[in-house]
């Protein structure tokens, strides 16, 4: 059979008493509703002239000058009336803007009527065009118009009801105090040489509310989509008709048995297209629960109640999911997302129909809409919507993550970024913290005991054992809390490593044996090793997209950690310990208790940190991790738990995610059934411990460079780092009297301090900039590569001066390498789980950190076997020059969008 395009139905039967033609009437609109839910209908009771007049206005109104049609831009306001400009809308993911104006209007509500105040449904006073001719009779016009709109509008919802054998008043509640509206829209013709696959009228879209009514002028362009061949269907205008389409919240009433379908417009014809749909929401508060008639006997609704505000609302909200970005100025996605969610707009909910059809589409494996997503520039014209974030993402991470996955994270994003940065997040700001001092706890505090344990230890042939011992544990850490992040959870690595780290660094000072103290060693760097990783992704989904800088900002604790280890030394190991020259036969325990007293202090401290983290500040799980493993309704209450914790409104639903799933076709996630108890979790995601997935962190060409290079980053950082920091010391030690060493070494404490603050905060203001991620670790790893040259030739040469020097020429080429270093180092740490998706994020994270400690133990062999001469330190600047090159090959740049 071929495909058929949707008849023209008579609707005057209905008003008269031929009860026989009133059935066939129903049965004719009956089968479109299951069909694709569009058909006309002419004999309406809509008087022909006033659809000529209407259709006249619209003409007048649009061949208005530009400026004025902008004096009543639909931006004054935010209840979504008047005017938008040609291209505000990309409706069609992969196509150009939309070659369409429009001009909306709605029920005249004042500022004191409660749905005003409630903000329902873009309620609120109409915009009309006070300057232009006549403005009276368009405004009297229009708003007849629209009173004879919702008359039709009941009329056609008592067929409806008719063709579900229910009363033909059973909408009277959902029609009363129904809130709908009018839009006018004006397509200019699409020039003749344009890209079929690219130019749109209107992209293809499902109408969002119960049904459309739609007046065409007399130029064609609308059509519809049929799925079974495949093909688009003219909707031919026929004067004075109707096009009646149902929108997809009666498609969720009518538990899917009644069809909201796709259609575009292409205006093909050179001439101006004018158009008038209506769409009818209805009552905002009315309860939408599956329609009788609806599903078979005992089956179950396919979709919970929801009102009709929340539904509609519902699919407003996860039209940021679309991540649309609405421009203005050139802007950065995220400034752009903030002007967005402050618009309640029909445009918005159109755009995630967009989305939500193009991955429908993908399913269905219909080519339909073209794939030239390449070809979108993010630059287009001023004032349009347009996908940044979304096409980018959507390309780069491919199909390592799900579509109904990246559109719920979207979603969550948006919802962040209604919560904002609040008091929740600026306490996670500390808590995170913790992670990064305890990190500096170890890695600075095994070194600064080692001396005295040397002295103290029998049988301790070589001290460094025991930090190769703390690496194999960070190795192993990093590791498997970075992989376990993804399979149970951010949580259980937040709450056990401090706890971990913080017992066995106390009983650490209880040890009299060189073996146990490796041992310990090695369980405190498997606790260590997954604080840093983990604590960064945990901070960063937690933050809205517009303040994820700040993640950079997080690796300033570190100075804190290191003032803290410090201190503690120069008060405990300084007056506590052997004299150096002792030996185990000479050093008593009770004459070196500093280095136990010190790793008392720091195990007590860790564990007060580990106690302020699980009792006071109370962390949810994330919501990406629990989206990730289709636990949403628990992503839900994370979410709005942290907006009661912000003191602002709770902006998600379940609905919200379930509204995904319903359009990409996946699995409707039902409420608390879905709650597994703990250790049916930890079971279910143990199982897949067997099969880590990289293949997702490779799962395309592009994502699969940016994961090599990452990882390699990390490797040579790994080795570059420690060999400035661990290296400068001896060697200058080396070259220098003891005396002048030992004032070095304090000068290089306070400004290594004062770096490590200033270093990463001024990181974060500046991966904010135009320059991104990317550029500023490149420019910043490279600088510092040449200043470590500088800085080391100027030492070499000036070696006599020594002390003078040092606060002059080479102290600042030292500073400044140390600067950048810092920034490098701080970005990286920022930059890597923003750039991999949630599901992915521990894995790739983790395995980062993993490499950055094999790279560490890579430098202490280094260390060694050059004996402490200057050539790790000239190793050190090539490496930090290698990064710095290989940083600008890394094909995907965050700044600006929010993390997936
Ligand atoms: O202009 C048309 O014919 C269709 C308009 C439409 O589909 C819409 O505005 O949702
Ligand atoms: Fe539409």
């Amino acid at each position: 059979m071929p495909a058929e395009a949707p008849p023209i139905l008579d609707f005057s039967v209905f008003y008269g008493d031929d009860e026989a033609a009133k059935l066939e009437l129903t049965a004719a609109v009956k089968k479109c509703c299951l069909h694709n839910g569009f058909f006309q209908i002419i004999g309406h009771r809509v008087p022909l002239e006033l659809q000529e007049k209407v259709l006249e206005w619209v003409k007048n109104f649009f061949a208005q000058p530009q400026e004025e049609k902008d004096r009543v831009h639909k931006d004054s306001n935010t209840w979504n009336r008047g005017y938008e400009r040609i291209g505000s809308q990309i409706l069609e993911l992969g196509t150009n803007p939309d070659l369409k104006e429009g001009y909306f209007i709605g029920e005249e509500i004042s500022t004191d009527h409660p749905y005003f105040l409630g903000r329902k449904l873009n309620s609120g006073p109409n915009v009309w065009p006070e300057t232009m001719l006549e403005v009276d009779d368009f405004r009297a016009t229009s708003m007849e118009y629209y009173s004879q709109m919702h008359a039709l509008a009941r009329d056609v919802l008592a067929v409806i009801a008719q063709t579900l054998d229910l009363k033909d008043d059973y909408f009277r509640e959902f029609t009363t105090g129904a809130v709908a509206t009018l839009r006018y829209l004006h397509y200019p013709p699409q020039p003749a040489d344009s890209d079929e696959k690219l130019a749109r009228g209107i992209g293809a879209h499902t109408d969002f509310g119960s049904v459309t009514l739609l007046m065409q002028g007399d130029v064609d362009g609308l059509q519809v989509y049929d799925k079974e061949h495949n093909e688009w269907l003219d909707v031919v205008p026929v004067k004075g008709a109707y096009v009646v389409n149902l929108g997809n919240m009666f498609m969720r009433w009518a538990n899917d048995r009644y069809i909201s379908n796709l259609h575009r417009v292409i205006n093909k014809s050179g001439k101006e297209r004018y158009s008038v749909p209506f769409f009818y929401s209805g009552n905002p508060d009315y309860v939408i629960d599956c329609l009788p008639n609806c599903r078979e006997e005992g089956q179950a609704p396919k979709y919970p109640p929801t009102t009709v505000m929340d539904c509609v609302g519902g699919s407003y909200k996860a039209s940021y999911g679309a991540a649309k970005v609405f421009k203005e100025q050139p802007k950065t996605a995220l400034e752009t997302m903030n002007i967005v969610s402050s618009f309640s707009s029909y445009i918005y909910y159109y755009t995630i129909q967009a989305q939500l059809i193009h991955t429908k589409m993908d399913y269905e494996k219909k080519n339909v809409s073209s794939s030239a997503g390449e070809n979108m520039s993010p630059e287009t014209e001023i004032g349009t919507v347009v996908d940044i974030g979304d096409e980018r993402t959507r390309e780069f991470y491919g199909s390592s993550i799900s579509d109904s996955y990246r559109m719920k994270s979207e979603i969550v994003n948006q919802c962040m970024e209604e919560i904002g940065m609040g008091r929740y997040q600026w306490e996670l700001f500390v808590v995170s913290g913790f992670g990064w001092i305890t990190d500096n706890f170890w890695s600075q505090g095994i070194g600064s005991i080692q001396p005295s344990v040397a002295l103290e230890f029998t049988g301790v042939t070589n001290i460094t054992l025991s930090s190769v011992a703390y690496y194999a544990g960070l190795i192993f850490g990093a590791f498997f809390w970075g992989t376990s992040a993804d399979l149970i959870g951010r949580k259980p690595a937040f709450n056990a490593t401090l706890i971990i780290g913080g017992l066995f660094g106390t009983a650490v000072a209880g040890l009299n044996n060189f073996t146990a103290f490796c041992i310990f060693w090695t369980i405190i760097g498997t606790a260590a090793g997954g604080n840093v990783p983990v604590d960064s992704m945990i901070f960063l989904e937690f933050v809205p997209g517009s303040h994820q800088y700040l993640l950079t900002a997080l690796s300033s604790w570190w100075m804190l950690g290191q003032v803290i280890v410090s201190l503690l030394s120069w008060v405990f190991l300084a007056n506590f310990s052997c004299p150096t020259d002792s030996t185990p036969a000479t050093c008593k325990r009770s004459d070196n208790m500093g280095w136990r007293y010190t790793m008392i202090t720091l195990g007590a401290m860790t564990l007060v940190f580990a106690f302020v983290r699980i009792a006071i500040f109370k962390m949810p799980e994330s919501p990406r991790y629990l989206i990730s493993k289709g636990r949403d309704a628990e992503a839900v209450d994370a979410v709005n738990y942290i907006a009661r914790r912000n003191k602002k409104p709770e902006p998600l639903t379940l609905e919200m995610l379930q509204e995904v799933d319903r359009v990409t076709g996946g699995e409707i996630k039902a409420g608390a059934t879905t709650k597994l108890t703990r250790s049916a979790i930890i079971k279910e995601n143990l199982k897949d411990f067997k099969s880590i997935n990289y293949k997702n962190l490779f799962a395309n060409a592009q994502l699969a460079r940016h994961t090599s290079i990452i990882w390699l980053i990390w490797l040579t950082i790994g080795i570059a780092y420690p060999l400035y920091f661990n290296f400068i010391p001896t060697y200058l030690a080396k070259r220098f009297t003891t005396n002048s060493s030992l004032s070095l070494t304090y000068r290089n404490y306070c400004i290594q301090s004062i770096v490590s603050v200033f270093g990463p905060l001024s990181a974060a203001v500046l991966v904010n900039t135009r320059l991104g991620r990317r550029w500023m670790l490149g420019a910043s790893a490279i600088v510092s590569g040449i200043f470590l040259f500088a800085y080391t030739a100027a030492n070499n040469k000036a070696g006599d001066l020594a002390f003078s020097c040092i606060t002059g020429l080479f102290g600042n080429f030292s500073k400044c390498a140390l600067y950048h270093l810092v920034v490098a180092y701080a970005i990286m740490y920022a930059f890597t789980p923003e750039s991999f998706p949630a599901p992915h994020r521990g894995t790739a994270t983790g395995t980062a950190a993993t490499l950055l400690r094999l790279g560490g133990i890579c430098a202490s062999l280094i260390g060694t076997y050059t004996n402490f001469s200057v050539a790790p330190i000239y190793v050190s600047a090539s490496l930090w020059i290698v990064v710095g090159i290989i940083s600008f090959a890394l094909p995907f740049e965050t700044h600006g969008r929010a993390a997936i």
